[in-house]
C-alpha cells in the first residue's frame, strides 16, 4: 500500500521502475524500523512515568507541603504585584491631574499612596539611630535611676534635674519639667516609677509640641531664606529640602546668596545638580541683594513654587550681619510680595547650649519662623532642642539625621520624645 502511494504520487516510469522499487523497499524498511524505535521509546517513557507515580505516591505528603509553600509564594507575588499596581495607578493619577492642573493636589495625592508606613516605621528607626548619642545620655542615666529607685521621692526628682541639665536641657527648661513633673504626679495619684516616666515623656512632647511646626510652603509661590553660621549645615540642607520637594512634585530653584565663602555657590550648585533643580548664582564676592533680586525675577518667569535662598552666615559683626539680611527682606518684600514666605534658621545640635545664643542673635537679625537643627546624630546634646523651643519660643521644623540627602526629617514632638525617652533595650 505504502510502496504503491509513494509510485501513485511520483508518476516513475517502467525502465526506472526495478531501481525505485528497491529503493521504495529500503525506506520501508527504515520506516519500520523508526516505527519500531519509536514504539519503544514511547514503552520506556511510559514505565518511567509509572516508576515515578509510584515514587509520588510515596512522596505524596511531601509534594503537598511543596504545594502549599508555593501556593503561598504565589499569593505574596500577586498581593506584591497588586500593591506596585494600585500604586502605579495612583501615580498615574496624580500626574494625570498635575497635567490638568500643576498648581493640583499634588502633595496631598502622593502623601496617600499606600507605603506609608513601612515609610514612616523607617523614619522612626532613623530618628531613633540618629538620636542615639543623646538617647544614651539621657535614657542610660534614667534607666539607671528608675531602677534604683523604688519610692517616688524628693531625691529622684533631684537626681532627674541633674540629669536633664547634663543632657544640655538646660536650667530654665529643666526646672520647668521638673516642676510640671512633680505636680502631674501628685495630680494623677502616680505611684509607679514607670509612671514617671511616662508622664515625663508626655511633658517633653508637650514642650516641643507646636501648630506651626510644618514648613510652610502654601500657597504657591514660596520663598524660603535661610540662615545661619558657616559650617552648620545650611548649603546641606537646602539641599536636602530641595530634593524632597522636587520629589513632591514641586518646581524649586536655589538662590545662591552667599557670595562671601568662595566655594558656597560652587557646593550649592552641586546640590542642586543632585537635587534636580535649577540655581541662580553670581561671582564671588557679588551683591547677595542682587542675587536674590535677579533669582526672584527667575523664578517668577519659570512659575517657581518654591524659592530657596541661601545666605552668608558671617557672625563676626552683628550689625553687618543685620544690616545684609534687612537689606535681602527688603527686596523680598518688594520683588515678591505675592510669596508665602518662611525664614528658617540652621542650628548646629553638637554645639548644645552655645546653639541657643545663636539663636539669640539671629532673633535679634531676622523675622524667624522656624528652625532647622542639623547633626543630631553626631551628638548627644540633642536635649537642646527643648531648651530652644522652650525658652526662645521658636518651632523647630525639620532636622538633619545624617549627611545623605533623604537625611531631613519633619520634625515630629511625639516621635521625637519617644525616641528619646525610649526605654533602653
Ligand atoms: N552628620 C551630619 N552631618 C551633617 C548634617 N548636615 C550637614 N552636615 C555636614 O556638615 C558639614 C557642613 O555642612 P554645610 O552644608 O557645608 O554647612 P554650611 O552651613 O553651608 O557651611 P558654609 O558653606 O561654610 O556656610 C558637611 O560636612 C555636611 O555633610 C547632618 O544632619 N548630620
Amino acid at each position: 500500500m505504502f510502496k504503491k502511494f509513494i509510485k501513485n504520487i511520483m508518476g516513475f516510469e517502467d525502465e526506472k521502475e526495478k531501481d525505485d522499487e528497491e529503493i521504495i523497499e529500503n525506506s520501508t524498511e527504515e520506516i519500520e524500523d523508526l516505527e519500531e524505535q519509536q514504539i519503544e521509546e514511547a514503552i520506556e517513557k511510559i514505565k518511567e512515568d509509572i516508576k515515578e507515580d509510584a515514587l509520588g505516591e510515596i512522596k505524596e505528603d511531601f509534594k503537598e507541603e511543596i504545594i502549599q509553600e508555593l501556593k503561598e509564594e504565589l499569593k505574596e507575588d500577586i498581593e506584591e504585584i497588586e500593591d506596585i499596581e494600585e500604586v502605579e495607578d495612583k501615580n498615574i493619577e496624580i500626574e494625570e491631574e498635575s497635567k490638568e492642573d500643576p498648581m493640583g493636589e499634588i502633595q496631598e495625592e502622593s502623601q496617600e499612596v499606600p507605603q506609608e508606613q513601612p515609610k514612616k516605621f523607617n523614619l522612626f528607626s532613623k530618628l531613633k539611630e540618629g538620636l542615639s548619642k543623646t538617647t544614651q545620655n539621657l535614657t542610660g542615666k534614667l534607666d539607671d535611676l528608675f531602677k534604683g529607685h523604688i519610692t517616688i521621692d524628693e531625691e529622684l526628682y533631684e537626681e532627674i534635674e541633674e540629669i536633664l541639665i547634663t543632657g544640655d536641657i538646660g536650667f530654665e527648661t529643666t526646672m520647668k519639667i521638673v516642676d510640671t513633673l512633680r505636680t502631674n504626679v501628685k495630680k494623677k495619684s502616680i505611684k509607679e516609677i514607670d509612671g514617671v516616666r511616662e508622664e515625663l515623656k508626655l511633658i517633653v512632647e508637650e514642650i516641643l509640641s507646636s501648630d506651626d511646626a510644618k514648613l510652610k510652603i502654601e500657597p504657591s509661590p514660596a520663598i524660603l531664606v535661610v540662615v545661619g553660621v558657616n559650617g552648620v549645615g545650611k548649603t546641606t540642607s537646602i539641599g536636602k529640602i530641595a530634593s524632597r520637594l522636587n520629589q513632591e512634585g514641586k518646581k524649586v530653584m536655589l538662590a545662591a546668596g552667599d557670595t562671601f565663602r568662595a566655594a558656597a555657590a560652587d557646593q550649592l550648585e552641586i546640590w542642586a545638580q543632585r537635587a534636580g533643580v535649577d540655581i541662580v548664582k553670581h561671582g564671588e564676592g557679588a551683591d547677595p541683594s542682587a542675587v536674590i533680586f535677579d533669582s526672584i525675577h527667575s523664578a517668577k518667569s519659570k512659575n517657581i513654587d518654591v524659592l530657596i535662598c541661601d545666605t552668608a552666615g558671617r557672625l563676626h559683626n552683628k550689625k553687618n550681619l543685620m544690616q545684609e539680611l534687612s537689606k535681602i527682606f527688603r527686596i523680598i518684600e518688594r520683588e515678591y510680595p505675592e510669596a508665602t514666605r518662611e525664614v528658617l534658621l540652621v542650628i548646629d545640635a553638637t554645639t548644645g547650649q552655645n546653639a541657643m545664643n545663636q539663636v539669640k542673635i539671629f532673633k535679634e537679625a531676622a523675622p524667624l519662623d522656624g528652625i532647622i537643627l542639623t547633626k543630631l546624630d553626631g551628638t548627644a546634646k540633642g536635649g537642646v532642642v527643648l531648651a530652644i523651643k522652650s525658652e526662645l519660643k521658636i518651632p523647630i521644623k525639620l532636622i538633619g539625621v545624617g549627611e545623605k540627602i533623604e537625611d531631613l526629617q519633619d520634625f515630629d514632638a511625639k516621635s521625637f520624645s519617644e525616641a528619646l525617652f525610649a526605654k533602653s533595650e
